[in-house]
């Protein structure tokens, strides 16, 4: 069937008409603009990944996702906006075409090349990912964008690995993977209450953006783009590349800033 895509004919434009709450009042991503409201009782953001267990990076046809063992609370955040910890699932990234910037999310108009999401459910108040997915509070999805640069020390490890998963449905190990490698130095960072940003865009996210980007090289982001919308079976062969949503509409919502 015409399954969701980024494409013209199944892309982010269409998505509204097999997923109505595309036009919903707390829809991401969304442009953060230069002036947000900072709020002093908002805490730093606790990432505690210290025992986390990665267990596969796969390509689902839309993003390269690396998937965690979330049987337990091993690797949680908390604080910030957060009254819960939340359990980290999977981290993904969207990205552009060469040469061309491919973040979600916007500051003050501006894109950044990539950006990398770090995805967590509330396993305080729900028994399953997909269950919190549906909740306001279910989800908390930590953004960081990436810019060009440098390389990056440990991304390789992820770009490697992209080349075991270059089509769409295939899935490899991936052990022993901690994401706090792919923090920034700091975890400043805009909070607002917004969606997940592809089908079924359910409105159960609380965004935690990091203000601080990471650098990677132009040459680690082109291992990205090696990587195929397309199955290995299909005759067509797409290059994956501009898997972003563009800014929604902010409908009222309040952005607020750490510090
Ligand atoms: N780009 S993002 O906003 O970070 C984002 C994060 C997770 C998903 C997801 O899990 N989709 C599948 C899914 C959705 C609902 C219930 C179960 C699922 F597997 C989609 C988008
Ligand atoms: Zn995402």
């Amino acid at each position: 069937g015409n399954h969701w895509g980024y494409s013209k004919e199944n892309g982010p434009d269409v998505w509204h008409k097999n997923y109505p709450v595309a036009l919903g009042s707390r829809q991401s991503p969304i442009d953060i603009p230069r002036q947000v409201s900072h709020d002093p009782s908002l805490g730093p953001i606790v990432l505690d990944y210290d025992h986390c267990t990665s267990i596969n990076i796969s390509n689902n046809g839309h993003s390269v996702v690396v998937n965690f063992d979330d049987t337990d609370d091993r690797s949680v955040i908390h604080g910030g906006p957060l009254e819960n910890p939340y359990r980290l699932k999977q981290f993904h990234f969207h990205w552009g075409g060469k040469g061309c910037d491919g973040s979600e999310h916007t500051v003050a108009g501006n894109s950044y090349a990539s950006e990398l999401h770090l995805v967590h459910w509330n396993a305080v108040k729900y028994q399953s990912f997909d269950q919190a997915a549906t909740a306001p509070d279910g989800l908390a999805v930590v953004g960081i964008f990436l810019e060009t640069g440098d390389d990056h020390r440990w991304l390789h490890t992820i770009t490697d690995a992209m080349y075991m998963v270059k089509y769409k449905g295939s899935v490899t190990d991936f052990k022993g993977f901690n994401p706090k490698c792919l923090l920034p130095s700091n975890l400043h960072f805009w909070t607002y209450l917004g969606s997940l940003t592809t089908p079924p865009l359910h409105e159960s996210v609380t965004w935690i953006l990091l203000k601080e980007p990471i650098v990677v090289s132009e040459k680690q982001l082109g291992k990205f783009r090696l990587v195929l919308f397309t199955g290995e079976e299909e005759d067509q062969r797409l290059r994956m590349e501009n898997n972003f949503r563009t800014p929604q509409p902010l409908k009222g919502r309040r952005i607020r800033s750490s510090n």
